[in-house]
């Protein structure tokens, strides 16, 4: 059962069917030559990526460096009253830095949208007192790009020298490297190269806005450090071997859902950093874990979880949870990693790239390209008071009668996912759908902000199971933003962005409804009052 590590401690229920991988972990040493960052543990076909992607396991040490400069940034920035801080980056370069500064009550405005009434939120905060943090690994994408461009603009304008308010996180050699050095903006922190977007809490990705923003950033790596060598022992007692056992016998008998509540834990929002790792790192080639993050233990996909999916708890072993892994954040982060990149191996996949994230970025560029194709909509199948469908529609039964079609083409044991092209803070109630949803489809549901989950869910979504059905969520935009010097507004890219990764889903076979709110809020309320229709 329960077995404590320095802080952290997995309780299972599900210790004997896990026991025979874990045995074959422990003889193959697999824990030690993780720590050693062999690349072969995952075939020949990966060990090229692997090579040059291991350089997490070392971070708590290789990042020390780190604390003292942002330390010293921090100490500076506040003498000159900049308190307010600004992340722009999707995916692996703002989901850390987000459960880091949540868990500490640290104020951080994350900017992972394309939202123009949320990115329009975020520039009406006091403009005085902000720094923003444009953080992005490639230092191409596209979202936190244009959110760099629309900053700069609103800094000039308010008569504040934009260059002396940007950070730049990325990698050494990216264009937005040599941009942030010609341009002469405030700092460029280069990351560490040798460490994928999903596996880059420790890296300068988590550490620089959380430590900005005020989180104690030493403390994580401290805690990080007291893990380590129990991760790196080939013994029974890893906590990492022993998630990894779990998750994967789970895999090997059905269950191929990881549903994830927090019961406790004093961390906010591990779940959405944990279903980055989860399904961009394991969702390919056909199979892979699908994370489902739940509100709570009694929460619809948890409590009720089938034989397709396993209750993991983050925090306490209550309720129906089969697994629990409690312990402080950075030494979770660095089990979590450990374990993902073990899980790789079980599953036969390479942990490390995201073969399929790039064709929703490639379909979301040709219909920006083609901004007719984004304003010619076509009508809308049906038109429910403020929702307008878009998908096939033969039924006379009211939007109830839309949502049952489309849920009876999920097959069993498949799964829904919402996926709300909306503002995450003002339109905040459509996350309420999932379990509504959940409840009365009894099919394990998620539920993403697009097009955050696109660099996060998305590549489960195109490359995982093949077993989900897409339930997207657009609305009207009410003011829009352009983006300097280029030729879209946020609006026209959140709409690409969608219709782009619907046309993905759709090609990969994957079944598609789209439901536009032409009033986002009496839309919203439409939407629930029909999932509410559907029988229980
Ligand atoms: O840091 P970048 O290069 O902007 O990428 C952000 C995110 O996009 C992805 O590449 C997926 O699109 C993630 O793996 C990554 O965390």
């Amino acid at each position: 059962m329960g077995a404590e590590h320095t802080g952290v401690s997995i309780d299972s229920t599900v210790e004997s069917s896990a026991a025979p991988l874990l045995d074959k972990l422990v003889s193959d040493r697999i824990a030690g030559k993780l720590a050693a960052q062999d690349p072969t543990l995952w075939g020949s076909e990966a060990e090229a990526e692997a090579a040059i992607r291991l350089s997490w396991t070392t971070l708590y040490q290789t990042s020390r460096p780190l604390i003292g400069e942002i330390e010293a940034l921090r100490t500076d920035l506040r003498s000159e009253g900049i308190d307010r801080i600004v992340l722009a980056g999707m995916g692996g370069s703002s989901l850390a830095p987000e459960v880091i500064t949540g868990t500490e009550n640290v104020a951080l405005t994350v900017l992972d949208t394309t939202d123009a009434g949320q990115v329009a939120d975020a520039l009406a905060g006091d403009l005085d007192r902000t720094m923003l943090v444009v953080s992005s690994k490639s230092g191409t994408t596209v979202e936190t790009d244009s959110h760099r461009r629309i900053f700069t603009e609103a800094f000039t304008e308010a008569g504040i020298d934009a260059a002396s308010r940007i950070v730049v996180v990325t990698d050494p050699g990216s264009a937005l490297a040599e941009l942030g050095e010609n341009e002469g903006y405030r700092k460029v922190f280069l990351a560490d190269p040798n460490v994928g977007g999903r596996y880059s809490a420790l890296t300068a990705f988590g550490l620089v806005p959380a430590g900005l923003a005020g989180a104690d950033v030493a403390r994580l790596l401290d805690q990080a450090a007291g893990v380590a060598d129990a991760l790196s022992a080939d013994s029974a007692d890893n906590p990492a071997l022993r998630l990894a056992a779990a998750l994967g016998s789970a895999h090997a008998d059905g269950a191929e859902k990881v549903v994830l509540a927090d019961t406790g834990s004093g961390i906010a929002g591990f779940g959405d950093w944990a279903e980055q790792l989860i399904a961009e790192s394991t969702g390919k080639q056909g199979t892979g874990l699908l994370p489902v993050v739940v509100e709570d233990a009694g929460a619809p996909g948890f409590a009720d979880a089938g034989q397709d999916a396993t209750p993991v708890a983050i925090g306490e072993l209550l309720g129906e949870a089969t697994i629990a892994v409690a312990g402080p954040l950075g030494a979770q982060f660095l089990l979590w990693e450990t374990a993902v990149a073990v899980a790789g191996r079980l599953l036969g996949i390479d942990p490390f790239d995201q073969p399929d994230v790039e064709a929703a970025k490639k379909a979301a560029r040709s219909l920006l390209d083609d901004p007719g194709s984004l304003s010619e909509t076509g009508s809308p199948s049906a038109v429910f008071g403020s929702v307008e469908v878009y998908g096939d529609v033969s039924t006379s039964d009211g939007l109830a009668g839309v949502l049952r079609e489309f849920l009876a083409t999920a097959p069993e044991h498949g799964y829904v996912s919402v996926q709300a092209y909306l503002d995450r803070l003002d339109d905040a109630s459509a996350g309420l759908l999932r379990a509504e949803l959940a409840k009365r489809c009894r099919l394990q549901t998620t539920f993403g902000w697009g097009p955050r989950f696109l660099h996060s869910t998305g590549q489960y979504h195109k490359g995982g199971h093949p077993n989900g059905v897409f339930l997207q969520l657009t609305g009207a935009v009410e003011t829009d933003i352009a983006v300097p010097d280029r030729p879209y507004s946020l609006g026209t890219l959140q709409r690409a962005q969608a219709l782009g990764d619907g046309q993905v889903l759709a090609d990969n076979g994957r079944p598609v409804l789209r439901l536009h709110l032409t009033d986002r809020a009496a839309g919203l309320v439409d939407v629930m009052r029909a999932v509410q229709e559907l029988a229980s």
